[in-house]
């Protein structure tokens, strides 16, 4: 992907426009938690992710659009983990599903670029289309995957107010120094992301997404949910479901960034095991088409 525009892909905002357009905003978690593989009667292995994550793909595929597989679950069984990894994120981009890997990842320089090539360099044993990122090190330490992403059309969610309360504390800190002085680190980050994706060729979407929790105040975290920005933000929204969230509150929730909001539920799905999951995914994404369009 480094031969200009004759080989340039098409934009991970635009891919995710025509996600949401036919197949709606509903992402299913891929989370084989312990208790799961028993409850769907596979074993706590790698054979077991495996099997797990190819039964939530067949019965996502054709009902919603988007899989997020947690990667921390499959590298619990190490080298064969990584193999049912990449097994279930290829049979998942096969069966035409938007892969977000869910891997946190976040580094500096040369480590984070070698991070975000195996997650999103096209063909790499990994690929998927979307990386979960942090931004600890701050915003510019991502500028490589930000490139890369951008590059190879693909996405990256860097987190920003998570769903979980303990991130508070550090979220809504105010920054001392520099051009984001005054704002939360919640904030610095959506307005760096914001200034990434706006020097890009224009799009509905930015390739660059946010990761904004269902269960907290995007307020208390110095965050204006009033104002819509161009391009908008692809935003991952984790905590439906299990953690709390409901999917009617959506608009109420987000904003001005509610048309990007991909609606990411994991436990709350799984539960309904290998042989009720479809019908419950299909009957969520049909939740979500009526509360939001
Ligand atoms: O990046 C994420 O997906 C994520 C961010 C966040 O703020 N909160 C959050 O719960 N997640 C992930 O979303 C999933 C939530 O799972 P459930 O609570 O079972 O729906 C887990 O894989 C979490 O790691």
């Amino acid at each position: 992907m480094t031969d200009g525009a004759s080989t340039a892909a098409v934009s991970f905002g635009d891919r995710l426009a025509g996600v949401f357009a036919e197949r709606g905003r509903l992402c299913v978690g891929i989370d084989p938690h312990a208790h799961l593989l028993a409850d769907w009667g596979l074993a706590a292995s790698a054979d077991g992710v495996r099997e797990f994550g190819l039964r939530v793909v067949e019965a996502v595929a054709g009902r919603a659009g988007i899989v997020k597989p947690q990667v921390a679950f499959f590298e619990r069984y190490g080298s064969a983990g990584y193999a049912a990894l990449e097994d279930v994120v290829r049979a998942a981009r096969a069966a035409g599903l938007l892969v977000i890997a869910d891997a946190k990842r976040g580094d500096i320089g040369t480590s984070v670029a070698a991070y975000a090539e195996s997650w999103l360099t096209p063909g790499s044993p990994l690929e998927a289309d979307a990386l979960t990122v942090a931004a600890f090190q701050g915003v510019a330490s991502l500028d490589e995957p930000m490139r890369l992403a951008e590059e190879a059309g693909k996405g990256l969610f860097v987190l920003a107010a998570t769903s979980n309360p303990e991130a508070a504390a550090v979220q809504q800190a105010v920054v001392a120094d520099g051009p984001r002085a005054g704002r939360t680190v919640a904030r610095a980050i959506i307005e760096d992301v914001h200034a990434f994706n706006q020097a890009q060729p224009p799009h509905p979407f930015g390739t660059v997404g946010l990761v904004l929790g269902a269960t907290v105040v995007l307020g208390d975290y110095g965050i204006d949910t009033a104002v819509a920005v161009e391009p908008a933000f692809p935003v991952l929204a984790p905590g439906f479901g299990h953690q709390g969230a409901k999917v009617e509150d959506v608009r109420r929730l987000f904003g001005a960034f509610a048309p990007g909001v991909i609606v990411s539920e994991s436990r709350g799905l799984l539960s309904a095991g290998p042989d009720r999951l479809a019908a419950a995914v299909a009957r969520r994404a049909e939740e979500v088409r009526a509360s939001h369009g």
